[in-house]
């Protein structure tokens, strides 16, 4: 692994040159009539130029080459089973949903990140700019010459098995199953890969992820900001006959080529940028007296909607912490929920569920639809003996809550074969235990 150099913080403004080229930031003007070193300036803007202060992201790159300098898109089709819009190929399914471990690539086939890109749910739409889309990737194939960027929304990335060595216009990152990352819409990016990988997307077409409010908790806790790692500014001067340009663009897939390397960002300044996050680092709080809280308590980062307190999508993790609560039943509650829950494992094992939900696989329990502790870990937790107890060890489970009501696709449904048609047996022998 390459020793990548990082800056700390969240929602930062930040500045960056390479090394190699100090000075190539102007200094008190964004715009100079010439950049230093023959740079061009380039701004990318992640909110409308408008937006308050507390919303607007944005930042200057300057560059070898504007971004424009590309021939035109055409449609690319190597990514048969991402969706964007098309939510409507199935009939609605309220029922449990669990998937085994999604496959990876055959041996023999080689799929890169973008070709491995699979939707398994969502809803909304990319043209209005409102909803998400959960996808899960499954490649072995680093790509080559190529760049991807997603002009419908920001994506964050959890990846599960196998690292992912990310080069974006921004400089590069290493992220690693446990650690997740964030490239926001617009931004180019290449992912290369050291074997079969697999993790999974949370794509939110509103608007940018921010951290939680913290409330009574105070000013720490949770995710904290100076956990968040952005790359430092890396570019190449490489020219290169047909480098594709690949874009998502209102679901589907474009490409076009260009002669060089767009990682060519000599040096970048402003607040819209990419980041990743170690989970480990997450400092859990829970309740020390009693009852079991809810797993709002657990959210990492959250993309707000326009209704007061309310998620496009919440990132949600359930990390290893002491479980201590004095006569409580400590697993989730039973539940029914206005609010959708897509679940993902990482490592380990989720402890309301200890069979059948396993690393690489997820569960979708939708709107209203009733779910909770199965009969083993029912009976379990209800007769334990409640000492201070770790929980989760060596675990990391994962939630994307969303107030929208997502479909799921054929892809998720059929196509993949991993539904386990038996998941709602895991609840029919809670046996009636009450008594007058
Ligand atoms: O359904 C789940 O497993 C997720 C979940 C966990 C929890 O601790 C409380 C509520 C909840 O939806
Ligand atoms: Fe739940």
């Amino acid at each position: 692994m390459a020793e990548y150099q990082y800056l700390s913080g969240f929602g930062s403004h930040f500045s960056s040159e390479d090394a190699r080229c100090p000075g190539a930031l102007p200094e008190g003007q964004n715009s100079p009539q010439k950049c230093a070193y023959g740079l061009y300036a380039e701004q990318l803007s992640g909110s409308a130029f408008t937006a308050p202060r507390t919303e607007n992201v944005r930042s200057w790159l300057y560059r070898i080459r504007p971004s424009v300098v590309h021939e035109p898109f055409k449609s690319y089709q190597v990514a048969p089973f991402l969706r964007g819009n098309k939510w409507d190929e199935q009939p609605p399914n309220p029922n449990q949903m669990r998937w085994s471990p999604f496959d990876l690539p055959e041996t023999g086939e080689e799929r890169d990140f973008v070709a491995g890109l699979h939707t398994v749910c969502g809803a909304g739409d990319v043209r209005s700019r409102h909803g998400l889309a959960v996808h899960v990737y499954l490649c072995n194939k680093s790509m080559e010459n190529t760049a991807f960027y997603n002009s419908d929304g920001d994506f964050l990335i959890v990846p599960q098995q196998g690292p992912l060595d990310i080069t974006t216009e921004f400089g590069r990152l290493y992220v690693k199953p446990n650690e997740i990352c964030v490239i926001p819409q617009g931004i180019r990016f290449s992912v290369a890969v050291e074997g079969p990988t697999r993790g999974y997307i949370l794509e939110v077409y509103d608007g940018h992820f921010k951290l939680p409010d913290l409330g009574p908790i105070g000013a720490n806790g949770l995710a904290n900001p100076r956990d968040f790692l952005t790359p430092t500014a890396w570019f190449e001067d490489r020219t290169v006959e047909g480098f594709k340009i690949v874009s998502k663009y209102q679901g589907a897939l474009f490409v076009a080529t260009q002669n060089h390397s767009p990682f060519d960002v000599v040096g970048w300044h402003g607040n819209y940028a990419p980041f990743k996050y170690d989970l480990a680092k997450f400092m859990v709080i829970n309740s020390v007296s009693y009852d079991h809280c809810d797993p709002s308590i657990f959210t990492v980062l959250t993309c707000p909607s326009n209704k007061y307190g309310t998620a496009i999508a919440d990132f949600v993790i359930f990390p290893p912490r002491w479980s201590v609560q004095e006569n409580t039943f400590r697993p989730p509650y039973y539940h029914r929920n206005c609010m959708s829950e897509f679940m993902g494992l990482i490592l380990g094992r989720y402890e309301a569920k200890e069979g059948g939900f396993l690393p690489g696989g997820a569960s979708l329990h939708s709107i209203m639809t009733p779910h909770g502790p199965d009969r083993k870990c029912f009976e379990g937790a209800s007769n334990a003996t409640l000492k201070p107890e770790r929980i989760a060890e060596g675990t990391q489970a994962f939630m994307f809550e969303s107030s929208l009501s997502m479909a799921v696709t054929r892809w998720g449904e059929e196509t993949c074969q991993k539904l386990d048609a038996r998941y709602y047996e895991c609840w029919q022998t809670l046996e009636k235990k009450f008594k007058i």
